[in-house]
């Protein structure tokens, strides 16, 4: 068999229901490629790529998020180098690349969580409907609701299944009372896939589950807030397969009700998962579209590499 261009969409560790998805993300994409390479994009023959856009010049459906030349500087190192990319709402975005290529940074960009790492400056635009999200006006308690976010590993706090999920809307004042507030519990455990498991424990420690039901846990907890983008930074990273299989479950069914960016390291997730992915490599955007031309047929030397093992 060719060494060259194997697309890896069918090549899933997870059992069904992954491979489902996968099948789905294969389908996908019969809308114009909302392609935003990075302005400095090569072709293979390491001439300026003749298909790089221009980020504004792309088509289509206005975006949910929209990054236009974001650089990140820790004190004097420059890790992320002018990424314009966009984030639809009816869409899961993959970041992908090698370690240390900045794919989290960026992730931390969509909600200003870069702010609180000291030495951190961020420069360029990101909008959020139309918005700037780096704008006085911007309440970054509301953008990181609006925005939420999922780590690499579950995080919930130490207190009971239910406080862990009512904490938000509580603070953010979602509910008017007690069976409000109970409803919008129940509403987010069952949209994380977790009502069934835990309704007869909800005063349960959340620490207390297995780190599967933590993540979706922690899944609960940011829709809670009626989000309206969920950032995922490598959930499953901390999961076993099966544990893998219904978060990517769960992303495709959260898929249409919330825009979703995932850092991911494993390349057949984000096939599986995602209908655009991004991949990164030391700082730099080198390709963005349709995660089925990442795959199967990639722009870029760069993307071809790494998407086929020689790297990363
Ligand atoms: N808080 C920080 N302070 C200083 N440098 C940092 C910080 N966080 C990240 N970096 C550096 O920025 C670059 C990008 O890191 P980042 O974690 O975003 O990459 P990544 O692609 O998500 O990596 P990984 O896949 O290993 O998580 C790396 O060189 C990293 O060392």
């Amino acid at each position: 068999m060719s060494n060259e261009k194997q697309p890896i969409v069918t090549n899933s560790p997870v059992p069904f229901p992954s491979t489902a998805i996968a099948a789905e993300a294969a389908r996908e994409g019969e809308e114009p490629v909302a392609a935003v390479p990075e302005p400095e994009a090569m072709s293979r023959d390491g001439e300026p790529s003749e298909i790089a856009l221009e980020p504004d010049s792309v088509s289509g459906p206005e975006p949910k998020m929209r990054a236009h030349d974001v650089r990140v500087f820790y004190g004097e190192k420059e890790a992320l180098k002018g990424v314009s990319i966009e984030v639809h709402e009816d869409k899961v975005t993959a970041f992908i690349g090698p370690s240390g290529c900045g794919k989290s940074t960026f992730l931390r960009c969509l909600n200003r969580m870069n702010d609180t790492i000291p030495g951190a400056r961020v420069t360029g635009t990101i909008t959020l409907d139309g918005e700037d999200i780096s704008s006085p006006d911007m309440d970054v308690v509301q953008l990181r609701a609006r925005v939420g976010m999922v780590f690499q590993k579950p995080n919930p706090f130490p207190k009971s299944i239910f406080e862990n999920v009512a904490y938000g809307p509580r603070i953010h004042g979602l509910a008017s009372g007690k069976d409000e507030l109970d409803g919008i519990v129940e509403k987010s455990l069952r949209r994380a896939g977790l009502w069934d498991e835990v309704k007869d424990r909800l005063g349960e420690s959340g620490t207390a589950l297995s780190g599967g039901q933590q993540q979706r846990l922690c899944i609960a907890r940011a829709i809670a807030v009626d989000p309206e983008v969920i950032l995922m930074d490598e959930p499953c990273s901390a999961l076993d397969p099966i544990a893998t299989a219904k978060i990517e479950e769960l992303i495709h069914e959260l898929r249409g009700r919330y825009a979703i960016a995932i850092v991911t390291h494993n390349m057949q997730q984000a096939a599986r998962v995602s209908q655009r992915t991004a991949f990164f490599h030391l700082g730099e955007l080198i390709e963005y579209g349709k995660t089925k031309d990442i795959f199967t047929n990639p722009r870029e030397q760069r993307t071809q590499d790494y998407i086929t093992g020689r790297y990363g």
